[in-house]
């Protein structure tokens, strides 16, 4: 079995349970999991928006040589489920992306592939978030992105289970 570290302690980044500004805490919080991995930035966060980006390298390509669009859903997913953490409503303890959606508008070859997002909808059970992908190099969007994140709360409001973020 792969043993991923439980480095999404998801309200104590939220919190601020822990030292630093929220946007470092999301910078330490993704070592070793896939935002990390694909060396994602994260330069802004507060509650209703978030700005990070990526350097290219030859990790965010696909095997015949254009930007992987995984890369830049990657990019913008994490942003709105690092967005949404930063605004989750009173009683919420976790998240899960439930849907998402993205238009390939353009490309990018190299340089440095930017993300803003920002809250659209910040409901009790939903929250929809919107992102757009740029590339830093011309300028130009190259994505737009839309996901909604579904909130999650303990199992004494919800009748549930524990959240997704404190599943081992
Ligand atoms: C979104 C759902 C929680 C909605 O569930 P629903 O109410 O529609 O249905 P059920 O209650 O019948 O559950 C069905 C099924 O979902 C799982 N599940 C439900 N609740 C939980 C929970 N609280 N914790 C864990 N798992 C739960 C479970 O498998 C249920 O099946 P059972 O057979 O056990 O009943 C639900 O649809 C759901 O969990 N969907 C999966 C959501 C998901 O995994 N999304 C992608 C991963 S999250 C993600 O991608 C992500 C992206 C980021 O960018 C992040 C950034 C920063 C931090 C974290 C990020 C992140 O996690």
């Amino acid at each position: 079995m792969t043993e991923v570290a439980n480095n999404l302690a998801l309200r104590e980044i939220a919190a601020g349970g822990q030292t630093g500004p929220l946007v470092e805490r999301i910078n330490a919080s993704q070592a070793g999991s896939l935002p990390g991995l694909l060396d994602f930035q994260w330069l802004e966060a507060g509650r209703g928006h978030i700005r990070g980006r990526f350097e290219i390298a030859a990790k965010h390509f696909s095997p015949h040589g254009l930007l992987h669009g995984a890369s830049i859903v990657a990019l913008a997913d994490t942003a709105c489920g690092f967005g949404c953490l930063a605004s989750l409503p009173d009683g919420a303890i976790g998240f899960a992306t439930g849907e998402l959606k993205t238009n390939f508008i353009g490309a990018a070859h190299e340089g440095g592939v930017s993300c803003e997002a920002r809250l659209v909808h910040a409901g009790r059970t939903t929250q929809v978030w919107d992102a757009e992908i740029r590339s830093e190099a011309t300028g130009k969007t190259i994505a737009l992105f839309r996901c909604t994140q579904m909130l999650l709360y303990p199992p004494s409001k919800a009748g549930g289970r524990a959240a997704q973020g404190e599943r081992s």
